[in-house]
């Protein structure tokens, strides 16, 4: 599905330990831009024309950390396009569980860490781009539910 025209659809995953019965999300510090290098996020990024979200999340899985995943249910979006990053970008965002590989920082991450999903403190201690702290609140509702 594409999103509302104009608009760069952005597609994230919240990697967590066990899809039944998630305890732990990685979390991927960002190298690039400048803006947001050292920030952590939703590993993802834009869905290429004529490719679906789902498959643009498989390919930046695979180009980014190396993963295959199994992707769960989608984190519920306040719009159809995702959640609002900017005035131009909005972000769709799948529950995912490593099914092969060992995730590594190989492009645009230079470190990986899984955070417990309800140490609360510790995972909204981490500096996430700004955007992503509503959508990490929603992926520990549903997380955790
Ligand atoms: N991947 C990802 N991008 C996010 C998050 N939060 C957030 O505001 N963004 C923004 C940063 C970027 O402006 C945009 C995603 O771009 P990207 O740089 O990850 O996309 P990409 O891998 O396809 O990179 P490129 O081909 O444009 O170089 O969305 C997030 O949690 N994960």
């Amino acid at each position: 599905m594409e999103g509302a025209p104009g608009t760069v659809q952005v597609v994230g995953a919240a990697i967590v330990d066990s899809l039944g019965r998630p305890m732990r999300l990685l979390a991927a510090r960002r190298t690039a831009p400048p803006a947001f290098a050292g920030m952590w996020e939703f590993p993802g990024g834009k869905v290429e024309p004529g490719e679906t979200p789902e498959a643009a999340l498989h390919r930046e899985l695979a180009e980014e950390l190396g993963i295959r995943v199994q992707l769960g249910r989608e984190v519920a979006a306040p719009e159809p396009g995702g959640w609002p990053l900017n005035a131009k970008a909005a972000m769709r965002v799948w529950f995912a569980e490593i099914i092969d590989g060992d995730p590594s920082p190989l492009e645009d991450h230079d470190e990986l860490r899984w955070v417990e999903l309800d140490d609360v403190e510790r995972l909204t201690g981490l500096a996430w781009i700004p955007a992503d702290f509503p959508i990490l609140e929603a992926v520990r509702a549903a997380g955790c539910a």
